[in-house]
């Protein structure tokens, strides 16, 4: 099979992307010829050159290959044409050197003598969903009966075998082919199609339909679903009746950690008027169809057909009163709770993700705030009060919307608390409150005209109803977050073509990336989440870590024109989906069958959170093969799997060693925060929460308002002498790593911070922070923080963390945490030489591109100034790089020294 592929490849000059096609699990002809050209970038295929000859390849195997784009067209069937006489081996070895090439084809694979003839016209008029068989004079003949069952049969499972008198007589007798659940939508898409002009179909030919998706050859990407049968046979009848259940889902758990649902909005004004049709029907409550209308080289149209499932599908005439139900309400109660739950609609610009999230009458934050004031209204939480606080993330800043977009900064708290310093918030007591003050901000948010939607949202806004006692409003016990984002599609398709809308575009592209990388980095389990890639992911990051639900709206535009951006989002959407935190992959499943059981852990693996689909129950599919295949393995962090430290595994502990980095990405430590509210500005200075202790802060609105200093503090420029000096000092990881050594000067410090002079700011932090590093044994007498020690002896007081007992003179922890501690350090070594590895990785690559110029320059007599360009491209790239090295080793330091702090009980702030 896989020899044909090398064969055609080879004739084609393309052997050299073998490997790639395989890993991509494209091994036979019959998948290279459904490429798309959207597939050429992920085989690694990016020269024009080569992907002219791909292209030609993939038209040459259309054309010669019959069926195709009814569906699978058993390779079985090549074989028998190829191989007629071959001895019988149980199954067909592709091992053997690949057939001489054909004599009628110079540049192609021998398909002539392969190849059956084309579609018959029968065929081509059937709107069969399923692949019917080439006529019986297009086949060979029978292949000999001695020859075994090729495993790849087994692919035909869900499709239309050869017709009885055509297959093989070991083969059983033949099913009829599965009705899918759709059958009828398509017939009747089909009758409309041929019978409509304006939509590209012929009248008399009506177009066939080459499905993707959950029940088809390809997934959503355009990559063969070959996992799927590719599963232990024990495993098949599961995702068989997966696939080609005529039967609704049943409806999802609405207790999953994160749910994935979609809405589809009606058709609007515009969309009538072109005639546009709805092309995206829903299927049941859970699955919906894109039927794309195609058309191949040949000009023969087709309707290609997505299909994804999802946890809850909203048609058209679904009320965000259902859709509440469905998606934000068991946050509401969750938070009550004492969770953390995020709520976000993501979607193409003009699909409706504002008119679900934040309609002013109907939005869901609407009708959570209704549930939310009734439950305050209860005797169990009548010592609880709701806050809110609406603001925006534009172009990567934040900004207060019920503050005159005053600038807003991140950070996070030694709890994982993002806190948005200075954020005001407002005591909400009834619906109309909340509806007064969110009209107030909306009419700060930043919005555009774009070709779609003349009234875009350019921003990302957030609306946050935190829940905190009455009469301690430093402790959060709930926060309900409500996320309007920016439209997912980019400034470039919308024919926009100023700069401002561009970046704005691109900023946006930028975050959403980052929040599916983050999504699937906890999915994943990955030690490292990459959180800091966008304020957006920042100041999320608290929703998504430890005690918390997320819910995605990903909201679609009906219409045919939009069908890319709609099959982006649910693409986007189906990530997340498949991915989604119901299961923990760091769990191994028992070969048995038996309960799946952390490693190193006696519990069940799944908790009260999950709830597996159907096809993903862990006792009836271990390991799940197919989804590793499609993502790559479950994770690439060989540590996730061999490791047996118990930490690893510990969600209390960061897993991504991204504590506190917040700061570190502003620079500015020091903000302007109006004096309660009479307007007078004061500089203050950012500091961690632990270090808080104003208690009589008595505020009304704003709140998160860290402790003021007595004098300002200014960020100056590092001391000659600091090693951070040198340089110009200009370059981004110049600024962060200031950045983060004054930030720890002020949080190792505060009492001895010379606040008249910043320089002794930093030189003291670096001091301390020296000498912390280089001994933990002896004490600098400068050191705020006594030592373990002389804890008891100073007098202060610390609340003890769990483990750590304080008797008459001396702390005692528990020899348990200790050995936890002794495994969070192993790690965190282990984080940090990694990333001291790609550091010198880097600089080698580096250093060598400059001697390979320097030495070109001097061969070739080559002016040096024309490469200046490159070498300055490349300087700047290495220091990019560097720079975000440094702050992921710096991350991990940071990890482990608020552990120390931990383990020593100073990390008992509130907010
Ligand atoms: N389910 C729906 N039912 C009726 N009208 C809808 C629906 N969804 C959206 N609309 C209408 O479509 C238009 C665009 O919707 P909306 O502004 O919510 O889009 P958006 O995704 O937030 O766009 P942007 O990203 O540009 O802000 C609005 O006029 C809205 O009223």
């Amino acid at each position: 099979m896989s020899s044909l592929l090398l064969d055609a490849l080879r004739k084609s000059d393309l052997d050299q992307y073998f490997s790639n096609f395989t890993s991509n699990g494209i091994t036979e002809l019959e998948a290279l010829a459904q490429l798309s050209m959207q597939d050429y970038n992920n085989l690694g295929i990016v020269s024009i050159q080569d992907r002219k000859k791909l292209f030609q390849l993939v038209q040459s195997l259309r054309q010669e290959l019959p069926t195709l784009e009814n569906g699978l067209v058993s390779s079985t069937h090549a074989q028998y044409h190829r191989r007629p006489s071959r001895p019988a081996t149980g199954h067909v070895d592709s091992s053997n050197a690949p057939y001489p090439p054909s004599p009628s084809s110079a540049n192609m694979p021998d398909l002539a003598t392969m190849s059956m003839s084309r579609r018959s016209t029968s065929n081509a008029g059937s709107p069969s969903l399923y692949y019917t068989p080439a006529p019986p004079s297009a086949l060979s003949s029978t292949p000999p009966s001695n020859i075994a069952a090729p495993s790849v049969i087994s692919r035909s499972r869900s499709r239309t075998l050869p017709d009885q008198h055509q297959r093989p007589s070991h083969i059983g007798k033949p099913t009829s082919p599965p009705q899918p659940p759709h059958s009828q939508f398509i017939d009747s898409m089909m009758l409309k199609s041929s019978s409509d002009d304006d939509d590209g179909m012929d009248d008399d030919d009506p177009p066939e339909i080459l499905q993707r998706g959950a029940n088809a050859l390809l997934n959503p990407y355009g990559l063969p679903n070959k996992h799927r049968s590719s599963l232990p046979s024990k495993q098949q009848p599961q995702l068989q009746s997966y696939a080609t259940s005529t039967a609704p889902l049943g409806q999802s758990d609405l207790n999953q950690k994160i749910r994935v649902c979609v809405r589809k909005r009606p058709l609007n004004k515009k969309e009538i008027e072109r005639s546009e049709k709805d092309i995206s029907p829903t299927v049941g409550t859970r699955s919906i169809h894109i039927n794309e209308p195609k058309m191949k080289v040949d000009l023969t149209k087709y309707i290609e057909q997505h299909a994804f499932t999802f946890d809850d599908v909203f048609d058209t005439s679904d009320s965000n009163e259902k859709i509440y139900q469905r998606t934000a309400q068991p946050l509401v109660d969750y938070v009550f709770n004492g969770g953390k739950a995020t709520c976000f609609a993501y979607g193409q610009t003009g699909s409706g993700k504002t008119y679900t999230m934040l309609d002013p009458e109907h939005g869901l934050y609407v009708l959570a705030a209704r549930d939310v004031f009734s439950l305050l209204c209860q005797p169990q939480y009548q010592h609880l009060s709701a806050y809110i606080g609406f603001y925006e993330i534009y172009q990567g800043q934040l900004y207060d919307l019920l503050n005159a977009r005053k600038k807003l900064f991140a950070r996070e708290d030694g709890k994982q608390n993002v806190v948005i310093v200075g954020l005001k918030e407002y005591v909400i007591r009834s619906v109309d409150d909340l509806m007064k003050v969110f009209e107030y901000g909306s009419q700060c948010r930043s919005t555009g005209s774009t070709g779609a939607n003349s009234d875009s949202s350019r921003s990302h806004a957030i609306l946050q109803v935190l829940l905190r006692p009455a009469k301690n409003r430093k402790v959060i016990t709930g926060k309900l977050s409500f996320i309007d984002l920016a439209g997912s599609e980019r400034g470039a398709d919308r024919g926009d073509t100023d700069v401002k809308t561009r970046m704005e575009g691109a900023e946006i592209n930028k975050s959403l990336l980052a929040l599916k990388e983050c999504i699937r980095a906890l999915d994943q389990d990955k030690r490292h989440t990459p959180f800091r890639q966008s304020k957006l992911t920042q100041v999320l990051k608290d929703s998504f870590v430890g005690r918390s639900r997320t819910c995605m709206i990903a909201t679609i535009s009906p219409n045919q024109s939009n069908s890319e951006h709609t099959l982006n989002t649910l693409r986007y959407a189906d990530r997340v989906k498949e991915l989604k935190g119901e299961r923990d992959r760091r769990g191994i499943v028992e070969p048995n069958g038996g309960s799946p059981m952390i490693k190193g852990r006696s519990g069940p693996m799944f908790t009260e959170d999950s709830m597996l689909p159907p096809w993903q129950q862990p006792t009836t599919q271990p390991s799940a093969p197919e989804e590793e295949e499609e993502d790559g393995g479950y994770s690439d962090d060989p540590d996730l799997f061999q490791d047996h430290d118990d930490f690893l595994h510990d969600e209390d502990f960061p897993s991504d060693g991204d504590v506190r980095i917040l700061d570190e990405d502003f620079p500015h430590e020091v903000t302007y925060q109006d004096d309660e509210d009479d307007g007078n500005a004061s500089p203050i200075l950012h500091q961690p929460s632990y270090l808080d202790n104003d208690e009589d802060d008595d505020l009304m609105f704003a709140s998160h308002v860290p402790k003021r200093q007595p004098t300002p503090y200014h960020r100056q420029v590092p001391p000659s002498d600091s090693p951070s000096s040198t340089g110009t000092g200009t370059a981004s990881g110049m600024v962060a790593a200031t950045s983060h050594l004054q930030h720890h000067a002020l949080l190792d410090d505060p009492a001895h911070v010379n606040k008249d002079n910043p320089l002794d700011d930093k030189a003291s932090g670096q001091q301390q922070k020296t000498s912390r590093h280089l001994s933990s044994a002896t004490t600098s007498p400068s050191m705020a923080r006594p030592p373990p020690a002389s804890l008891a002896a100073s007098g202060r007081r610390f609340d003890a963390s769990p483990g750590l007992l304080q008797m008459d003179d001396a702390l005692v922890f528990d020899p348990e945490v200790i050995e936890e501690f002794i495994k969070f350090h192993r790690a965190e070594i282990r984080e940090t030489n990694e990333w001291g590895k790609k550091e010198t990785k880097l600089l080698t690559n580096f250093s060598l591109n400059m001697s390979s110029r320097k030495e070109d320059q001097a061969s070739s007599g080559k002016d040096p100034a024309l490469d200046m360009d490159r070498t300055m491209a490349d300087f700047q790239s290495y220091l990019n790089n560097l720079d975000e090295v440094l702050d992921m080793k710096m991350a991990a330091v940071d990890a482990l020294r608020d552990r120390i702090r931990s383990m020593l009980g100073e990390d008992n702030g509130t907010l």
